[in-house]
């Protein structure tokens, strides 16, 4: 039987972090669905499209392709760089996120990512939408500040010139956006055990899952 695992949470919780290194301890494939979004908005801000305009989102998603092979991204055929990492990226992936053709498009194919395999797949609808069946779900929580200040290390480390203000700021206009939207909006999905990492380090996280997963997935791992 495959292992479904589903971890969503608000930005900077450490989702990504905790599902990559779930993935490898357990030796299945994982999905950043947050990089889709961040693919898919930063394409269709630079295309100038309007976030309200189901018609401009439509007509440029038609002629859009994006594939996921061993852990990498393509957009028609091209990969995929640290240049959807800025919190810049973060705020369009929000923006066209609320769309609910940008979602119908992407759930697809997280869906068929996500099928016949085990997987530790992260976002906001993973347990809610895109695997609605999964054995284990994770809601992933931290107080903003904490997130602020952990997105604000994470940036400076790779050079960027950042404001921990600033991050705060976008990360609670982020929380209110996923939060607030009506199709598909952040929330605990109702079988879901909700983990705060304020506290906690990323080990600390990852061995909390781990058991869960042992109990659920009667995985030796
Ligand atoms: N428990 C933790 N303790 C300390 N730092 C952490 C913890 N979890 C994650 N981090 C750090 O916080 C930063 C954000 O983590 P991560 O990118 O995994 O969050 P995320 O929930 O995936 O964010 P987003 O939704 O914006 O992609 C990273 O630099 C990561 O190393
Ligand atoms: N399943 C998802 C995943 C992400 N989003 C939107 O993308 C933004 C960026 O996600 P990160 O995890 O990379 O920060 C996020 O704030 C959401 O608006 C989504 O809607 N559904």
């Amino acid at each position: 039987m495959h292992c479904k695992i589903a971890i969503d949470g608000p930005a900077g919780s450490g989702k990504t972090t905790v599902a990559r290194e779930l993935a490898k301890r357990l030796g299945i494939e994982y999905l950043d669905t947050g990089a889709m979004y961040r693919i898919v908005g930063l394409y269709l801000h630079n295309c100038g499209v309007n976030p309200d305009s189901t018609e401009e989102i439509e007509k440029i998603l038609n002629e859009v392709s994006i594939e996921y092979k061993d852990g990498e991204y393509y957009l028609n055929g091209k990969k995929i760089g640290d240049e959807i990492r800025t919190a810049q990226a973060g705020v369009y992936a929000s923006q066209y996120g609320a769309s609910p053709v940008v979602r119908k498009f992407l759930t697809k194919l997280q869906k068929e990512i996500c099928a016949n395999r085990s997987i530790v797949a992260e976002g906001r609808d993973i347990g809610t939408v895109v695997m609605p069946d999964a054995q284990v779900k994770i809601f992933l929580v931290a107080s903003p500040e904490v997130r602020a200040k952990r997105r604000y290390e994470e940036l400076k480390m790779k050079g960027l010139e950042v404001s921990y203000d600033e991050l705060l700021r976008q990360i609670i206009e982020r929380d209110k956006l996923d939060s607030s939207r009506e199709i598909a909006p952040l929330v605990k999905a109702e079988d879901a055990i909700e983990i705060d990492s304020s506290n906690l380090s990323v080990e600390e996280v990852v061995e909390k899952i781990l058991e869960i997963v042992k109990e659920r997935c009667k995985l030796t791992r």
